[in-house]
C-alpha cells in the first residue's frame, strides 16, 4: 500500500548555518499517529514545515499520497494536509465561525463563498469540540489556549487527510490536553493521519503510537513507542528522568 506520506533521506538547513537534520527517513500511512520529541532548537517545526512544502528539503525525496510533493499546487497540498502552527496567527477580528470558513477555501473556486453544508460542517466541528459558545466571538479577543483550540478546528474544517499539529497541546488546561489526545485518537481510528510535536513524553506514551525521537546532536530514529527508555530520553533531554510503569494505568509515565 502507498503510504501517504513518505521522506527519504530528508537534510535541512538555514543559509550557512549547519544541517539541523541529513539522511532522516519518516514513512505515515492513513490512521497512523507520529508523535515528534525532541529539544528545543533541535528542528522539529523545521522538519514539519519541509513535510508542508513550506520548506525546501537541501536533500532528500518527499512525496505525499504517492507523487512527489513539489509536484502539487498549494491548493492541492491544502485539500489533503492541513497544518496548526505552534504561533497561531489569530491576529484579524473574524468571528471563530468565519474563520473556520476560512478552511474550506481549497475547495472553493475564486471569488465562491462558502455554502450551507461548509457552515453546517464549521457548526459540527465546533460542537464535536466544545467550541459552540465561542461560535460569534472575534478571534483576537480569545485567550491562548482558546485560539489554539480553534485553529485545530480550523484544520478539522479543512477535512484533510493528514493534520500537522506543532505543539497542539502547549497552551492547554490539563483536561483540553486530555481532550486534544482523545481527539488525534479519533482521528486516527477514522483514518486520518496525524503528526504532532510535543515536550511532554507522556503523551507519546499515552497515545502508544508511532514515535520519532530527535536525538541531542540531531540524530532521529523512529519506531514503536518502545523507542522511548529512559536512556533514549535522557540522551534527548540531557537530564535525569524515570520511565516508571502504572498498573492503574496500563502504560508507562515519564517523570522527573
Ligand atoms: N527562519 C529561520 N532562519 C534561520 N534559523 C532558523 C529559522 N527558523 C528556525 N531557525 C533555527 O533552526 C533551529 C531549529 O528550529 P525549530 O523551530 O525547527 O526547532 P524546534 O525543535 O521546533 O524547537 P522548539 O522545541 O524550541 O519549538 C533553531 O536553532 C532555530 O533558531
Amino acid at each position: 500500500m502507498t503510504a501517504l506520506l513518505s521522506g527519504k533521506h530528508l537534510a535541512f538547513h538555514y543559509g550557512q548555518q549547519p544541517d539541523l537534520f541529513t539522511d532522516l527517513n519518516l514513512e505515515l500511512a492513513r490512521g497512523q499517529v507520529l508523535t515528534l520529541l525532541g529539544p528545543n532548537g533541535i528542528g522539529k517545526s523545521t522538519l514539519l514545515k519541509c513535510l508542508l512544502g513550506l520548506l525546501t528539503p537541501t536533500a532528500g525525496q518527499l512525496e505525499l499520497d504517492g507523487q512527489p510533493l513539489a509536484a502539487l499546487t498549494p491548493k492541492q497540498r491544502a485539500q489533503i494536509i492541513a497544518y496548526v502552527p505552534q504561533t497561531i496567527p489569530v491576529t484579524t477580528s473574524l468571528s471563530v465561525r468565519d474563520y473556520l470558513l476560512t478552511g474550506r477555501t481549497p475547495y472553493l473556486n475564486f471569488a465562491q463563498s462558502p455554502g450551507a453544508a461548509d457552515e453546517e460542517l464549521a457548526n459540527d466541528v465546533l460542537a464535536q469540540l466544545h467550541l459552540t459558545a465561542l461560535t460569534d466571538r472575534a478571534i483576537n479577543t480569545l485567550s491562548g489556549g482558546q485560539a489554539q483550540l480553534v485553529t485545530i478546528a480550523r484544520a478539522l474544517v479543512q477535512q484533510p487527510q493528514l493534520i500537522i499539529l506543532d505543539e497542539p497541546t502547549a497552551a492547554l488546561d490539563f483536561g483540553r490536553q486530555q481532550q486534544i489526545l482523545q481527539l488525534v485518537q479519533q482521528l486516527a481510528a477514522s483514518g486520518i493521519a496525524v503528526i504532532l510535536t510535543t515536550h511532554n513524553p507522556n503523551h507519546a506514551l499515552i497515545l502508544k503510537q508511532h514515535v520519532g525521537l530527535f536525538g541531542a546532536h540531531g540524530d532521529f530514529r523512529t519506531g514503536g513507542v518502545e523507542l522511548l527508555t529512559e536512556e533514549r530520553l535522557q540522551a534527548t533531554y540531557q537530564t535525569k528522568l524515570h520511565l516508571l510503569y502504572v498498573p492503574e494505568l496500563g502504560r508507562m509515565i515519564c517523570e522527573f
